[in-house]
């Protein structure tokens, strides 16, 4: 696990709104509540990359969730365009082709993350998808390849936190979605926990979307979500 001086730098705010319009909203609702924020698909793809670039100019730390995975070509090209945007974090899925393409293409400033296992999947979801083991040793397997591939840090349930710690060693990233406070709606997410039982676990970072994207005070639950971490 990680030294983080500032206990807000260990959430991660998922900026899973339809326009930049709405990210700025809550940003600016948050405050100085937040440090961190993820821009993924729905906002990516709505004019969400130049504002990574705002924000991370603004002093905020940025996570490029693009989740990459192509030939090799693409995905090292793709990673070292993104190198330039200004992002702490950038996204890859955990396939060992794509892995090291992305550790090729990585530049300076730029941690590569891989996606273990979705944490919208349980072992029925990937036995479905092909795969003949059941989640926890999928995430172990692809945590071992991670690391021997030079990647930065892991995606994973804080489910996995503990085995996956084991496998990567002190000084790799664990960054867990799939948080839910206490009482919150789990959504789609299989693999959940608290803020505070994924810190206890040994998470450096945890994502948090929904909890905060619609709460009537996503200030508030922000502050709750990083004293629980605290
Ligand atoms: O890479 C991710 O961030 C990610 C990986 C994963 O396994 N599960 C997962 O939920 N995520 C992302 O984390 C965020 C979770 O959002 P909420 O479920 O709303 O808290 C979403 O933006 C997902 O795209």
């Amino acid at each position: 696990m990680t030294e983080i001086a500032d206990p807000r730098d260990r959430l991660i705010v998922a900026l899973d709104l339809p326009s930049v319009q709405a990210a700025e909203a809550l940003i600016d609702r948050i405050g100085d509540a937040a440090t961190f924020y993820k821009i993924g698909y729905q906002l990516g793809y709505a004019g969400g990359l130049a504002l990574a670039e705002r924000l991370a100019g603004r002093g905020l730390k940025v996570f490029l969730d693009l989740k990459l995975h192509d030939i090799g070509n693409t995905v090292e090209e793709g990673v070292r365009s993104a190198s330039g945007s200004g992002a702490t974090f950038l996204t890859v899925h955990a396939y060992p082709q794509t892995m090291r393409a992305a550790v090729r293409g990585r530049g300076a400033g730029l941690k590569i993350l891989a996606v273990t296992v979705l944490t919208s999947y349980d072992d029925a979801d990937a036995a479905e998808a092909g795969y003949g083991l059941p989640v926890a040793e999928l995430v172990a397997k692809r945590a071992a390849q991670a690391a021997a591939i030079g990647i930065d840090g892991l995606v994973c349930s804080a489910a996995e936190a503990g085995s996956v710690r084991r496998v990567v060693g002190p000084d790799r990233l664990i960054v867990t979605p799939g948080i839910r406070p206490a009482g919150a709606e789990a959504g789609d997410q299989k693999r959940v926990m608290t803020p505070g039982d994924a810190r206890r676990a040994g998470i450096d970072h945890v994502v948090v979307g929904r909890p905060i994207t619609g709460a009537a005070d996503p200030r508030t639950v922000a502050q709750a979500i990083v004293a629980d971490l605290a």
